[in-house]
């Protein structure tokens, strides 16, 4: 659907944040793009909805280059569009319900199909207690949450999650995996994250960054099993990937595949020995 071909882009100031990168968002339905700090995650994915004009190279959405006047744009990022890493950037409303809903009032919904879609959204989320909240009383865990809502309440064909898990506690990291494994069955997802556990579990496909290149790309089993490729990328390996690794266990895509291998019950909690 999405397919990146050749693309550089430059910062006013001289830095090149993203160099020669060719990218096919066909080659997965849940893509992980992963690097160090600064090695153009986020340059990349607000190039990929258009805020940043590539310098050099160009971005097809359903086979047509995109272009970069308003009329294209605001269609465009109908279909495609993202979380950002700072939900106060996308955050605009004094009450949650007004900003879930100002997307689809923006499109001219009857107010009766805007109430299912931003019910359907919160409960997603589980913040559907939170809808007659002032945004500016939210913890940033629940503004994360409500920026998500935002987004799913859209109808989207790609959604992009920028650091989806960045600050939250492990409940809530746990809540956001449910949540873009829940979303995954639906829609095409691409997710960008300093955790390599989430991108290892979640992610059908993974891009590794590095310094604005794409360093190494595949199935997240072939690129967590190369440590060449991590250490040139300054990439931890997934904690799935160490215990094979280094404890000989069978190579388990998540927690409950090793228990199930175990013997134990995961869901019920079965942690004897
Ligand atoms: N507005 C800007 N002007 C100049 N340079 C910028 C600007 N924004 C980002 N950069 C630079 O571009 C490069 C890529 O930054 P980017 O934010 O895309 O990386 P990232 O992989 O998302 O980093 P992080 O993991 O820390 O969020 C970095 O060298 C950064 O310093």
């Amino acid at each position: 659907m999405i397919k990146i071909e050749s693309l550089e882009y430059q910062y006013e100031d001289g830095t090149e944040a993203l160099k020669n990168i060719n990218l096919d968002l066909e080659k997965g339905n849940t893509i992980g793009v992963v690097g160090a700090n600064g090695s153009g995650k986020s340059t990349l994915f607000l190039s990929i909805i258009g805020i940043l004009k590539p310098t050099k190279g160009q971005i097809k959405y359903k086979d047509k280059t995109i272009k970069y006047n308003k009329k294209f744009l605001r269609q465009y990022r109908k279909k495609v569009n993202m979380v950002f890493q700072d939900p106060d950037k996308q955050l605009f409303f004094s009450k949650v319900y007004d900003d879930v809903a100002f997307p689809l009032r923006n499109l001219g919904l009857s107010e009766e199909k805007v109430v299912k879609k931003v019910e359907k959204a919160l409960k997603m989320v589980n913040a559907y207690d939170l809808k007659d909240k002032p945004t500016h009383f939210l913890s940033y865990g629940e503004k994360k949450r409500i920026s998500i809502a935002g987004i799913l309440a859209m109808d989207l064909d790609l959604i992009l999650l920028d650091e989806p898990t960045n600050g939250l506690d492990p409940y809530m990291t746990k809540e956001v995996k449910r949540i873009i494994e829940e979303l995954s069955q639906e829609k095409k997802i691409v997710l960008s994250s300093h955790d390599m556990d989430l991108i290892y579990e979640v992610c059908d496909y993974v891009y590794i960054l590095g310094k604005g290149e794409i360093l190494g790309e595949g199935s997240p089993e072939d690129v967590f099993l190369r440590d060449d490729l991590l250490k040139k990328a300054c990439l931890e390996r997934p904690w799935l990937v160490k215990a094979h690794q280094e404890l000989g266990l069978p190579l388990c895509k998540n927690e409950k595949q090793l228990f199930q291998w175990k013997g134990k019950d995961y869901e019920k909690g079965d942690y004897s020995s």
